[in-house]
């Protein structure tokens, strides 16, 4: 190979012009050698402050200086008309770093030094590729651990928000999505976010693809390009078209993503369906029918699925299709070259060397693509759920006070504070400030009526269907009152309007006068308890289940103990493997069968281990002691032992308090002191008298079928 000048300094169009010419003294005129040569010496002063590597310096500042600025590669190291003045460069770290590996892995002069075609020995080149392979992993860990650290709280603070936003949504909202779909959102759509950057942080992917494929191409450009290397337009117009029809394939598929991660959505929520009411499932011997409808999600996942291989595949496909073009052409073009003695072999190889980088990084921009497809659908998903519907003010309101005034003392409630006022913007302030505190509804609702008045409502999602029609009640202060009436009545409704889970479409509800909407609503929690017929207990212990009724309040255990025993439930608990320790399963499933033959069989008799969650609902509201108690009465049978336990544990948390039982008992309905029959979206109030002969449950009943359709309201 021709031996010409060493380069040494900046990337200007001087130098560049100088080594175009330096790259054809060796094949072709030694005038431009000459001219080369002058106006190298010529070259302005390297910009950069000098760093002293010893021995190093100069020999890998010419070598990187050659590649920087686009050299012939058969340019050799040392040229006895430059000066040790002007070989000795003044780079910055960063730049020799970038010089070492330009020169040494992507030069066609390292081949011919490995194949013996140039004097340089071979083990300072082995040496200087070993130190760069070396800092390599080095670099790798600390990318990786910086980039992965803060993507991680970027997703944790995520996640917070959606999680956040979810919950304060008004009702009508988790009436229109299911439990599936809400928690894709949290995990599935979520983790695709999550995976543009833990999938790319690797070697062949992401930003270090995009970096590899771009330098690659604008290297081989700038160093063979035009002149002399005429694989180079074709290589780049094949790797072109593919860009270009994978940027439009990109986009067609979008909704294939968006398709396939709501099928996965469906699978989730099919699952949690089935098995959150196994036991419904299994008192109907409804398994086939879950696993048909499961079987038919997974169909519909397993298409869209096959859908996106394909397009998939056809991503694939095109780019090894480019690849190979480029390629062969490569072989044929380069090839011929060579064997005319045109070019070197050393370039060649190079050039094929090149290749390979580019067709990997294209391979790993592939991915990345796909990547931020699947995280595309996924926000537009996220966007799609959450966008469209309407939060509910008060409740945002109240929490976001909560959050910001409260010396937080939780950790994980400053994952939400510090994400901030996200919802500030969305929240009419100046409105909500105005209200009442509903400690101030306490007080009012421990003296005073709660009264419906004229109210109509129809649920957000069937506003065509009026559910009350004009309906008015008057819930006496301190007694119980009894709602009776036939399924559909809207019994449930009313007690969902008391709740402020929703707010009456026209008419009004009052507490000692004053109209609900005139209290914040954020903690109206405080006035009402409600005890379901199949209260939740959540995943805790049966202990944190209880405490749950205060749950912003630090219960003390006395506490806890004091409201198990006034609800006749103290006596089961501490007969339990680990008493008020032991663990709630799922949908408050207490025991396993190993652990129940554990409970003496005489506890086990007065467990009514079915009315447990009931028991422990109402220790919780024992232990809220709000003024205003709504009871769903337990339809279930009891045996005689659970219900006197049952009826003792209510009688106490009754007494003093406005309470509306949803009665389905003849002796509930006798010990109120106020009934009323809901029917067809209204109320008719009873004498309580006209019961008080004796009647049995089942002539009860049907007295109530027969005055929901004879009375006229
Ligand atoms: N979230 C909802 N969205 C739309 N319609 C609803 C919703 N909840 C209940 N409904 C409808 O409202 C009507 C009244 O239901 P509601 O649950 O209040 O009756 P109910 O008297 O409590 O019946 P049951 O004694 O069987 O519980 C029914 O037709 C029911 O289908």
């Amino acid at each position: 190979m021709a031996s010409s000048t060493t380069t040494h300094s900046l990337p200007t169009p001087l130098i560049h012009l100088r080594n175009h010419s330096s790259r054809r003294t060796c094949c072709s005129s030694p005038s431009r050698s000459s001219a080369s040569r002058r106006l190298k010496l010529s070259s302005p002063k390297p910009k950069f402050p000098s760093l002293k590597f010893g021995k190093f310096e100069s020999r890998y500042s010419r070598v990187g200086v050659v590649v920087v600025t686009g050299a012939y590669v058969a340019a050799p190291a040392s040229d006895p008309n430059v000066s040790d003045n002007e070989v000795k460069l003044k780079e910055s770290d960063s730049q020799r770093v970038l010089c070492l590996l330009l020169g040494f892995c992507l030069k066609g002069r390292f081949f011919e030094i490995l194949i013996g075609r140039r004097p340089e020995p071979l083990w300072m080149l082995l040496t200087n590729v070993g130190i760069l392979y070396a800092m390599e992993p080095i670099f790798t860990v600390f990318f990786i651990v910086n980039m992965g650290t803060i993507w991680e709280k970027v997703m944790a603070a995520l996640r917070a928000v959606v999680f956040r936003r979810i919950l304060i949504q008004q009702v009508e909202f988790f009436d229109r999505y299911k439990v599936g779909e809400l928690t894709g959102l949290l995990t599935s759509d979520l983790g695709s976010i999550k995976d543009i950057v833990s999938e790319n942080v690797s070697r062949d992917r992401g930003f270090r693809a995009l970096s590899e494929a771009s330098f690659s191409t604008l290297s081989r450009s700038f160093r063979y390009n035009l002149h002399t290397f005429c694989p180079v337009p074709p290589t780049c117009s094949s790797f072109g078209a593919a860009y270009g029809f994978r940027f439009w394939l990109s986009r067609s598929t979008v909704p294939v993503f968006q398709a396939h991660g709501k099928a996965q959505a469906a699978i989730s929520d099919c699952a949690s369906e089935t098995f959150s009411a196994i036991r419904t499932v299994r008192s109907f011997a409804g398994e086939k029918r879950q696993m048909s409808v499961f079987g038919s999600q997974v169909l519909g996942f397993q298409a869209s699925g096959i859908k996106l291989g394909i397009f998939k595949s056809a991503n694939e496909s095109l780019t090894r299709i480019a690849v190979y073009v480029s390629l062969l052409t490569l072989y044929c073009l380069g090839g011929s070259k060579v064997k005319a003695g045109e070019l070197a072999v050393g370039t060649m190889a190079s050039f094929i060397g090149y290749t390979f980088t580019l067709t990997f990084a294209v391979q790993g921009l592939v991915n990345t693509f796909g990547d931020l497809r699947r995280a595309l659908s996924a926000v537009e998903r996220i966007n799609s759920v959450l966008s469209g519907t309407e939060i509910d003010d008060s409740l945002a309101y109240g929490l976001e006070r909560e959050l910001s005034s409260r010396e937080l003392h939780d950790e994980n409630l400053k994952l939400f504070y510090n994400n901030g006022s996200s919802e500030s913007y969305l929240i009419n302030s100046h409105y909500m400030s105005a209200l009442k505190s509903a400690r101030n509804g306490c007080s009012q609702a421990w003296s005073g009526d709660i009264v419906l008045e004229d109210v109509h409502f129809s649920y957000p999602l069937r506003p065509d269907v009026e559910i009350l029609s004009g309906l008015n009640l008057s819930i006496k202060c301190g007694i119980v009152t009894a709602l009776v009436g036939p399924s559909g009545a809207g019994k449930s409704t009313i007690v969902q309007l008391l709740a402020r889970f929703y707010e009456p479409t026209r008419g009004r509800i009052t507490v000692a006068g004053e109209d609900v909407r005139t209290f914040d609503k954020s903690d109206w929690a405080r006035v009402i308890s409600i005890v379901n017929q199949e209260p939740v207990l959540f995943s805790v212990s049966v202990g944190e289940n209880i405490a749950y009724g205060l749950p912003d309040d630090n219960v003390s255990k006395e506490d806890v103990i004091e409201a198990a025993k006034a609800a006749n439930a103290h006596e089961f608990i501490i007969s339990l493997p680990q008493g008020y320790d032991t663990l709630v399963g799922e949908r408050g499933s207490l025991l396993s069968g190993g652990q129940r033959q554990m409970v003496p069989a005489n506890v086990q008799s007065m467990s009514c281990g079915d009315k447990f969650p009931y028991r422990i609902a109402i220790a919780r509201a024992l232990l809220k002691n709000a003024p205003i108690l709504i009871l769903d009465e337990a339809t279930s049978a009891l045996d005689t032992v659970s219900e006197r336990l049952v009826q003792e544990a209510l009688n106490h948390l009754m007494k003093g308090r406005t309470t509306l039982v949803i009665a389905h008992r003849l002796s509930t309905v006798q010990n109120a002191h106020q009934i009323a029959l809901c029917s067809n979206g209204n109320i008719a109030e009873l004498d309580r008298n006209f019961l008080s002969f004796g009647l049995d449950p089942y002539l009860f009943h049907l007295l109530l079928f027969a005055l929901a359709a004879e009375v006229q309201l």
